[in-house]
């Protein structure tokens, strides 16, 4: 256990494997065969927040396609990409209601992409789902379909920002989930501004050297900073967000509402009321300067210790933090 988290003080409730009687499992633009059938199937799975998605969160699976295809060749042919919206039982500010991210969610994959679908079934689950039982659930389903046209097992893996692998210590992930993510899954990893790739890469090799076997480095050659927290600032302050995040999400954004009021976002925001925009500006960017002096170069609003909340143990690990 790592001294640097504090104890787990609120352990989640049980995950529950109950699906509820409505769900299906979108399979409809799955890849029912491989153009190169001596390959192994990929299902890429990203699991987060999408509050709101924004076009980074959809190009995240196109660069790992491109990844695949230039360094895994050999080995995976990609055949599906899930978007798992968290359910609102994550303890994160900020976040619009799960209904109205998942329809987000949805609306970017049928407009903006062919082959990505949205798994409502996380978000539709009453308890909150660690991300391990979540990639076990997609495994189950795309198996229970694809295995048998292609006479063998798909692999699945997740995706993320290096963020969310710089949060994988004991503390924030259970030991038993780490292991089984990295050794079963496997992890696609964007790099993304404020997190040092590297840093995270030797953090999780120190807790076990075979954690990294699996996990892929995919640098951004374009780099895109954006991040939902940045979104929902820009909403509230009524910034333009065009171009940022597919229109039919601003236009959904508009219709209901959403983001408008500081609401449940207690974080500290890096944006400063309007007002004070000129001057609040001038001190955030003598912040930042002094920040990466200090620390290397990182973003002030996404540092990742305000990024993922410490409460998703579970119980059994929450007595395993404390001693
Ligand atoms: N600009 C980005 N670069 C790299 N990875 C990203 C980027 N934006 C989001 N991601 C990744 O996408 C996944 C889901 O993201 P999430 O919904 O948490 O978005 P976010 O922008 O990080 O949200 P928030 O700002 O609310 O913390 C995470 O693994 C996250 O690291
Ligand atoms: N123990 C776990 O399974 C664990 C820990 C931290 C984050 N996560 C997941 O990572 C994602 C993080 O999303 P955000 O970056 O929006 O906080 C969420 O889907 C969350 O469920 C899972």
């Amino acid at each position: 256990m790592s001294p640097t988290h504090p104890t787990i003080l609120t352990a989640p409730p049980t995950p529950s494997n109950e699906t509820p009687s409505t769900y299906t499992f979108p399979s409809d633009r799955l890849l029912r065969s491989l153009e190169n059938p001596s390959l192994i199937p990929l299902i890429l799975v990203a699991c987060g927040s999408f509050s709101p998605i924004t076009h980074m969160h959809l190009r995240m699976f196109e660069m790992a396609v491109d990844h695949v295809r230039q360094n895994l060749s050999d080995t995976y042919e990609v055949v599906g990409g899930y978007i798992s919206p968290v359910s609102d039982r994550y303890n994160k500010a900020g976040l619009a209601s799960a209904t109205h991210r998942i329809r987000m969610c949805e609306l970017a994959c049928e407009q903006t992409s062919d082959w990505l679908m949205v798994d409502p079934w996380e978000a539709e689950q009453p308890d909150y789902q660690p991300t391990a039982v979540v990639l076990d659930h997609v495994a189950d389903e795309a198996n229970k379909i694809l295995e048998p046209l292609m006479g063998k097992k798909v692999q699945v893996s997740l995706l993320c920002g290096a963020d969310l692998l710089m949060s994988m210590t004991p503390g924030v992930w259970s030991v038993h989930d780490l292991d089984h993510i990295l050794l079963t899954y496997g992890l696609f990893v964007i790099e993304r501004n404020g997190t040092s790739v590297s840093e995270a890469i030797a953090q999780l090799k120190e807790l076990n050297p075979e954690w990294t076997s699996k996990v892929q480095i995919i640098r951004q050659l374009i780099p895109n900073d954006i991040s939902s927290t940045s979104i929902r600032q820009f909403l509230r302050l009524g910034l333009s967000v065009h171009y940022l995040l597919p229109w039919c999400v601003i236009q959904y954004i508009r219709e209901k509402g959403l983001y408008m009021d500081e609401g449940k976002e207690k974080r500290p925001s890096s944006m400063p009321p309007i007002g004070r925009r000129g001057r609040a500006l001038q001190e955030q960017q003598q912040d930042r300067q002094h920040v990466q002096e200090k620390d290397g170069p990182q973003s002030l609003e996404t540092v990742d210790e305000e990024r993922h909340p410490r409460t998703l143990l579970r119980p059994e690990d929450a007595t395993q933090s404390s001693n």
